[in-house]
């Protein structure tokens, strides 16, 4: 028996529609309906056998699920969650793949009617593209998942949400959201912040008449490949991650400044230094 009868995922792009097609290869799902509001994409997934049917109305396309998977831009969750929260089967779990989670769990928590569980959660996996085409199933094998159970969460609830991630392939993590935002603050949101900017100051600089970006090679292409994200998926990220980011760019502004004055007083051996913490820290990651 699968283990899931009827998904229904709201938003299918990348991290919808990986999850669905984690689910469907491996036989865990009865059914998935895909909820969107352009019916173009809707139509283009099910040709993809990403789902099985779509409604444009997530009113009646929650009907009889027994797991929801809000999958739309961070700050449009609860929002979706406050249209289809009266409309929810009885036992209903609801779950999230939401790159912050603080202020969606707290308020997603709150919506939730009697007799049905919300489940915050966020696989630690993307890519810079976004869309049902770029979904891909094994998007999620080996990578980590973290769930952010509080203490209103449903045990059951939590273990069928746990067990979603690792046969899709996860390693599954809990941690509790304040945490889990101030980590993703520093590992995820403030990486692609540096990127933006550094792109936007490349592409900027003015002091020749050409601009400068077409010479970039290879170390300028790997390091900015997240700058190709979606802006209005990062808008929202720092929308609602604002505290925990600002946080973490002036901290990285300290590093930044170390730097800056190691390279104006000409100090070799600091800048050795500097760059052998860095390299060391970093080989061990890989
Ligand atoms: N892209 C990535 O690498 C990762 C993204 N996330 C999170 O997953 C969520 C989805 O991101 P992606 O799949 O990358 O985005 P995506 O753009 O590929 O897919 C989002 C889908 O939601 C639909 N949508 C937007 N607003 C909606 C609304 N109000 N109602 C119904 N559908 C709506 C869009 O039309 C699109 O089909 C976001 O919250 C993001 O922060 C989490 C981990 C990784
Ligand atoms: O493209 C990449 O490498 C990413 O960093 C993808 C990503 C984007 C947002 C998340 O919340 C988690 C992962």
């Amino acid at each position: 028996m699968p283990l899931i009868q009827r998904l229904c995922i709201i938003g299918v792009g990348l991290i919808g529609g990986s999850l669905a097609r984690i689910l469907r290869e491996k036989g865990e799902v009865g059914e998935i309906v895909g909820i969107g509001r352009g019916e173009a994409n809707l139509r283009r997934a099910v040709e993809l056998g990403v789902i099985n049917r779509y409604e444009t109305d997530p009113v009646g396309g929650v009907a009889g699920a027994d797991l929801v998977f809000l999958a739309t831009p961070v700050c449009s969750i609860a929002s979706v969650l406050a249209r289809i929260a009266p409309h929810l089967a009885p036992g209903c779990i609801v779950t999230d793949g939401g790159s912050v989670k603080g202020e969606i769990v707290a308020t997603c928590e709150a919506l939730m009617p009697a007799g049905t569980f919300f489940v915050g959660g966020h696989p630690i996996a993307g890519t810079e593209h976004s869309g049902v085409e770029a979904s891909f199933a094994s998007l999620y094998q080996g990578r980590r998942c973290i769930v952010t159970p509080t203490a209103a969460t449903d045990p059951l609830a939590l273990h069928k949400v746990v067990r979603m991630w690792e046969l899709a392939g996860s390693e599954v993590v809990l941690m509790d959201v304040e945490k889990h935002d101030r980590v993703l603050a520093a590992i995820s949101h403030l990486p692609h912040m540096v990127a933006y900017a550094l792109v936007n100051a490349v592409g900027g600089y003015d002091r020749f008449e050409e601009g400068i970006l077409p010479y970039s090679a290879g170390g300028f292409r790997d390091f900015t490949r997240i700058a190709s994200s979606d802006p209005a998926m990062w808008r929202d990220i720092a929308l609602m991650n604002r505290e925990s980011i600002l946080e973490m760019m002036d901290f990285f502004s300290r590093y930044f400044a170390e730097l800056r004055s190691l390279v104006d007083g000409e100090d070799g051996a600091g800048l050795e230094d500097f760059f052998a913490r860095s390299k060391e820290q970093r080989d061990a990651i890989l």
